[in-house]
C-alpha cells in the first residue's frame, strides 16, 4: 500500500454562477455556494463515503478530486499529487465512475467498448486483453454473459457494471465513484457494493463513493462524511457517528396514508415538527405499503410525552396511527440530527 493519505481534500470551496431569467428580457445573476470549505481524507484500504441530501454538493466534490472541475479555494490531492497542478498523474492513478456516465458507443459491444477505452489508456496486445478479461471477471459482466452483447441492449445494471469495469481498465489504486448504486435492483446493488468492500480490503484500494443512502453508508463504508450544504457536518466510522447520538432514542411511528389528510409531506413534516418543538423528525413513505413513517429522535425520558402528542397531532389530521416502536439510532437518524442542525440555526 503506498504510503500517505490517498485522497486529501484541505477546505475545498466551488460557487457556481447561474443566470436567473426574471420576465421576458432580465436576467439576474445568482451564485451557488456549493462547497464552502470542505475537507477529509481517504485511507489506503478504506471504503470512504460522502453522504448527504440533494444538492449537499456531493458530485461538485468528487469532480474536484476527478480532475473534472478546478475549485475556486482549498487544495486536494489525491495519491501525493495536486488534482489542479499535477492532473494528469492524478488521472492515471483514479478509475471513476460517474452517475451519469455517457460515451460508451452504442453499436459495440461491452468488450469492444473497453478494449476501446483500454486502447485511450495505452494498454496494447496481451496487456490489453488482459485488463479487459480482468476487468470483465471482476464486475461479473462475463456471468451475465453481457460482453458480446451490443451496448444498446445492455440493462441498467449491466450499464453500471460496464462503467465499473471501465474504471478498473487500468488498476488504478484509487476509486472515485458518484452514486454507483443509483436506480439499480438490489441483486445488482448488492454486487457492485460487495465488489467495492473487496476492492479496498483485498486490494488495498481507496474507494471514495458518493451516496444519500444510509444504508449503503452503513454497510460499505468505513467511514463516512456526512455532507450538508456544502460543509462537512461530521466525520468518522458508521459507529461512530451513531455513538454522537447514542444517548439519544428513536421513535417511530406508522400511520396510514390518506388523501384527504395533510397535503405534502414537507407541510406534514413542519406541522408536527412546530408541534413537537424538535426538528429532529422526518416524515416518509414506507416502501411497498400504504404507510407513511414518522421517525423522531429524542432524549431518553422523552419517549412517552412525545407519542402522546405525535399521536394527538396525527388524529387531529385525521390520520390512524398503525404501530410505534422505540428503538436505538440509526445512521439515518445521525443524519438527520445533523443536517437539521443548519436549518435549527
Ligand atoms: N453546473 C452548475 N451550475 C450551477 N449550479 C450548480 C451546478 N452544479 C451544481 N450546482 C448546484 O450546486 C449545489 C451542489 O450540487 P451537487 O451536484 O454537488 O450536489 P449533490 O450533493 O451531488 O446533489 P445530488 O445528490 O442531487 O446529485 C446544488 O445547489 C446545485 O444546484
Amino acid at each position: 500500500m503506498p504510503s500517505g493519505y490517498a485522497i486529501i481534500a484541505n477546505g475545498l470551496v466551488k460557487r457556481y454562477t447561474t443566470w436567473e431569467r426574471r420576465g421576458f428580457l432580465k436576467r439576474v445573476k445568482r451564485v451557488v455556494e456549493a462547497l464552502r470549505g470542505v475537507s477529509f481524507t481517504v485511507r489506503w484500504g478504506e471504503v470512504f463515503g460522502l453522504l448527504g441530501p440533494n444538492g449537499a454538493g456531493k458530485t461538485t466534490t468528487v469532480k474536484i478530486i476527478s480532475t473534472l472541475l478546478l475549485p475556486d479555494k482549498g487544495t486536494a490531492s489525491v495519491a501525493g499529487y495536486d488534482v489542479v497542478s499535477e492532473p494528469v498523474r492524478v488521472r492515471e492513478r483514479i478509475g471513476v465512475v460517474l452517475s451519469v456516465e455517457r460515451g460508451f458507443f452504442w453499436k459495440l459491444t461491452g468488450r469492444e467498448n473497453l478494449r476501446y477505452f483500454g486502447m485511450l489508456r495505452g494498454l496494447r496486445g496481451r496487456q490489453l486483453d488482459e485488463a479487459v478479461e480482468r476487468a470483465v471477471r471482476l464486475v461479473g459482466l462475463d456471468e451475465l454473459g453481457a460482453v458480446n452483447k451490443l451496448y444498446e441492449e445492455y440493462s441498467l445494471g449491466m450499464k453500471a457494471r460496464l462503467a465499473l469495469a471501465r474504471a478498473l481498465l487500468h488498476d488504478p489504486p484509487v476509486l472515485i465513484l458518484d452514486e454507483p448504486t443509483l436506480g439499480l435492483d438490489p441483486p445488482s446493488a448488492r454486487r457492485i457494493r460487495e465488489l467495492l468492500i473487496r476492492l479496498a480490503r483485498e486490494n488495498g484500494k481507496a474507494v471514495l463513493i458518493t451516496t444519500h443512502n444510509m444504508f449503503e453508508a452503513e454497510i460499505v463504508c468505513d467511514r463516512v462524511a456526512i455532507i450538508s450544504e456544502g460543509r462537512i457536518a461530521a466525520i468518522g466510522s458508521p459507529d461512530e457517528l451513531k455513538g454522537m447520538v447514542a444517548k439519544s432514542v428513536t421513535v417511530t411511528v406508522r400511520f396510514r396514508a390518506h388523501r384527504a389528510a395533510a397535503t405534502s409531506l414537507t407541510g406534514l413534516e413542519e406541522g408536527i415538527a412546530k408541534a413537537l418543538g424538535t426538528r429532529n423528525l422526518r416524515v416518509e413513505e414506507e416502501e411497498g405499503s400504504n404507510n407513511l413513517r414518522l421517525r423522531v429522535l429524542v432524549k431518553p425520558g422523552e419517549e412517552e410525552e412525545t407519542i402522546s402528542r405525535v399521536v394527538a397531532v396525527l388524529s387531529g389530521l385525521g390520520y390512524s396511527v398503525r404501530s410505534i416502536e422505540v428503538g436505538k439510532p440509526t445512521l439515518e437518524d445521525v443524519f438527520i440530527a445533523l443536517t437539521r442542525r443548519g436549518e435549527q440555526a
